[in-house]
């Protein structure tokens, strides 16, 4: 059963259209990637998903529901969590304090409650530490708790916001260049990473330019140029795609040229 639908996605920005028309389908449980020239409209789609922006068109369909024009908090809350491509951290809060801000996302009890400190509200707090130091552990950095975030390797840091977006419990996590800033170590610790999101049950979608890791860790590949879909499939099959081939033989950019 597919988890996320998108179903011809437009997004215009002034005269250009970024996204143009693009369908794809991502299963329950799959790890699937979202690859492209630089500029292809890869992050404008995930900003679609995630309610930072507004279609012009299409729908995206998340677990069975229109989610489109919803407010970013609640596509949260349906379970779609996301890191950035440019690190969103409060820089200056520890790693337990910034995974505690996803966990947050979870907690019922408002403000009036968190103020007069109800037994229900110390009871969430309660648990919103203990699943915030659980997925602290769960990317490794168990031992770097009340470590500032800016304190923090670059690496690490990337693995600090995917643990902030486990915290939110979602269904399907969404990375943005994950390995981003990696070195080749911290890239196959994150291969490992992602392949236990997976073993949770949680669903994966990716955007990444490293392509060692895409076709390790993808089951499955979309390829957009120019906002357009132009292949689909298998990592084996997208890698010997003619059209994929030269989309990236035909960008100027060297971090593309040498993808595959
Ligand atoms: N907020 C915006 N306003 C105007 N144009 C934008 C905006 N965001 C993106 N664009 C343009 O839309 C196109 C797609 O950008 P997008 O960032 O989605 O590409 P991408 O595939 O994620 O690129 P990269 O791999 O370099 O991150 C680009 O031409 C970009 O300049």
């Amino acid at each position: 059963m597919s988890l996320l639908k998108l179903d011809k996605l437009i997004k215009d920005f002034g005269g250009l259209r970024a996204v143009d028309e693009v369908t794809f389908e991502v299963e329950a449980g799959d790890v699937f990637g979202l690859i492209g020239p630089n500029g292809a409209g890869k992050t404008t789609v995930f900003n679609l998903i995630t309610g930072n922006y507004e279609p012009n068109g299409g729908d995206v369909i998340f677990d069975g529901t229109r989610i489109n024009g919803l407010a970013p908090n609640k596509i949260v809350s349906l379970g779609v969590a996301r890191t950035f491509q440019t690190i969103r951290l409060f820089k200056s809060l520890s790693a337990l304090e910034n995974v505690l801000s996803g966990a947050h996302c979870r907690m019922t009890s408002g403000s009036i409650a968190a103020m007069l400190k109800t037994p229900f509200q110390r009871r969430e707090e309660k648990e919103a530490l203990k699943l915030a130091l659980t997925e602290l552990d769960f990317v490794g950095l168990g031992d770097q708790a009340e470590t500032r975030a800016d304190g923090l390797s670059y690496g690490n840091q990337r693995l600090l916001e995917i643990a902030r977006a486990l915290a939110t419990k979602p269904k399907l996590l969404i990375l943005d260049e994950p390995a981003g800033g990696m070195n080749e170590q911290e890239t196959d610790a994150l291969i490992e990473i992602i392949a236990r999101i997976k073993a949770r049950g949680i669903t994966v979608l990716l955007i990444e330019h490293d392509m060692s890791l895409v076709m390790q860790a993808c089951e499955k590949l979309v390829v957009i140029e120019y906002g357009r879909k132009i292949a689909e499939g298998l990592p084996e099959e997208i890698k010997v795609n003619k059209k994929v081939i030269e989309a990236y033989l035909g960008t100027e950019d060297e971090e593309d040229e040498t993808c595959f």
